[in-house]
């Protein structure tokens, strides 16, 4: 399903793939901010990543939602307008349609890390004019472009990737290649893909959130009276943003974005702090029996945990320990905050593709650097382990895992160990000392 009140001549200039919530209460609140701050009109079209649910509920009531800003002492809430358009992913004529805008400036993506994932179909799903995974549909979209002589755009990713534009761009390029490598010329000339830390954290919405905001919006001037798609989240907010946008985009800089020459320092420091924090907590908190980060954090085995992981990734981070104290005392106010309920069943979700470059990635890094096991490392994968076992698991990426515990009648945390480390890479499987604190901390759990 397609609409939008703005058809036929001023049409969106942003596309994003992905209408979850993180869109909602971060591109999508940053856009409507800088286009009230500049007069302009540049707004949304928004494409749902894999069911057409979101776009139909946000069409049905007219693209308007409540962003719901959840203090630790109240809420403040606010009618958010930049998306103008909303359509189901698996609508490429509204798919294609979109791309021929032409003053189209760029594409956002909140596809979660597994969106990134390129299979052996895509390039013949490509061939058949069908693209269904979000890296072929960006393929197609960019096709769609280049065919119809229109200017490139930047393609920025804003998903929790180490290095997201490089890594956006690698897999695009690489599907192109073996598609049309006319395409990938095109793409090498102009097609840009700009770096992001994007920090926001952002449940999911709950029915009595979806009640709180058509309370709210039916006592507003306006047409609106029922929402059925707010989003709630913290009050704290960032976007750092590196690269070049080479069709414009709108002021963000005039509404707290920031523009920087080389985004990596940020996005580690958030991946290593907020991200990796988060996953322990999700699968310790998870076998200790919490629910959600809040509840972790009243939890000395987690809170202990949780300062030891940040102690052992402050060593191995390039920034100075005012700056590494002042990020971790905000996280320790912003996982507290006991009115964001986010729970750790959504947190544990695809921990395949986060765990390289999140817990293993300050492992890796203490250990090039010649420093101790951290803490924090056995603890997580520990609790990972456990969460494979349980009914929870929600991981595009893990199958693969799963079938080696088959194929080897793997059935106990202890015969499933040695598999999980392996398909971490030698450097992790070998390491005798991770191996034996893991076993530790499975005996601490008391899963055997
Ligand atoms: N929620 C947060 O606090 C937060 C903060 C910073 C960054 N992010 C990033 O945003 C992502 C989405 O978070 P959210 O809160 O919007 O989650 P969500 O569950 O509300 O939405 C997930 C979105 O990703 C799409 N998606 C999932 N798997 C996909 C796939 N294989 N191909 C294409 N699309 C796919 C879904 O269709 C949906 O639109 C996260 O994975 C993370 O990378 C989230
Ligand atoms: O979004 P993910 O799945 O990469 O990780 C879960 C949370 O750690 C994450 O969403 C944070 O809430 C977010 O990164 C805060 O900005």
């Amino acid at each position: 399903m397609s609409a939008g009140p703005h058809d036929g001549g001023d049409r969106p200039r942003t596309i994003h793939l992905g209408l979850g919530a993180f869109h909602r209460a971060h591109q999508a609140f940053y856009t409507h901010h800088a286009d009230r701050a500049t007069g302009e009109r540049t707004r949304i079209h928004a494409f749902t990543g894999r069911r057409p649910d979101a776009a139909e509920t946000l069409a049905a009531q007219g693209f308007g939602y409540t962003l719901i800003e959840r203090g630790a002492d109240g809420d403040r809430l606010e009618l958010i307008t930049s998306i103008a358009a909303a359509s189901a992913g698996a609508d490429l004529a509204a798919w294609r349609s979109a791309w021929q805008v032409p003053d189209l400036q760029l594409i956002t993506l909140t596809i979660t890390e597994a969106g990134y994932r390129v299979t052996a179909d895509d390039r013949a799903a490509l061939q058949a004019g069908n693209p269904v995974s979000a890296m072929a549909r960006l393929l197609d979209g960019l096709q769609t472009r280049r065919t119809a002589g229109l200017a490139p755009v930047a393609v920025v990713s804003c998903d929790n990737l180490a290095g997201n534009g490089g890594v956006l761009g690698g897999r695009v390029r690489d599907l192109a290649e073996r598609w049309d490598p006319a395409l990938a010329s095109w793409i090498d000339g102009g097609v840009s893909f700009p770096s992001t830390m994007v920090d926001r954290i952002t449940p999911a919405t709950t029915d009595s959130d979806r009640d709180q905001a058509t309370a709210w919006i039916a006592a507003q001037p306006g047409a609106q009276t029922v929402d059925r798609m707010p989003v709630v989240c913290e009050p704290f907010t960032e976007w750092v943003i590196a690269g070049t946008f080479p069709a414009g985009r709108p002021a963000w800089e005039q509404v707290g974005v920031r523009f920087v020459e080389d985004v990596e320092p940020y996005e580690r420091r958030k991946l290593w702090l907020l991200n990796a924090g988060h996953s322990m907590l999700a699968y310790v908190g998870l076998a200790l029996g919490h629910a959600t980060i809040d509840q972790t954090m009243t939890d000395p085995r987690c809170t202990d945990l949780l300062e030891a992981l940040w102690a052992a990734a402050a060593e191995v981070l390039p920034f100075d320990r005012a700056e590494i104290d002042a990020a971790t005392a905000a996280l320790r106010e912003r996982f507290t905050n006991p009115r964001i309920r986010h729970n750790l069943s959504q947190i544990a979700g695809d921990g395949s593709q986060k765990l390289p470059n999140r817990t293993l990635g300050i492992y890796r890094a203490r250990r090039r650097a010649g420093l101790p096991l951290d803490p924090g490392t056995p603890a997580t994968l520990a609790g990972w382990l456990i969460h494979l076992g349980t009914d929870l698991v929600n991981d595009q990426g893990v199958g693969e895992l799963l079938d080696r515990f088959a194929a080897a009648g793997a059935s106990t945390y202890t015969s499933r160990l040695p598999i999980m480390l392996d398909y971490f890479g030698p450097d992790v499987a070998d390491d005798h000392e991770l191996v034996g604190a893991i076993g530790d901390q499975l005996r601490q759990f008391d899963a055997q």
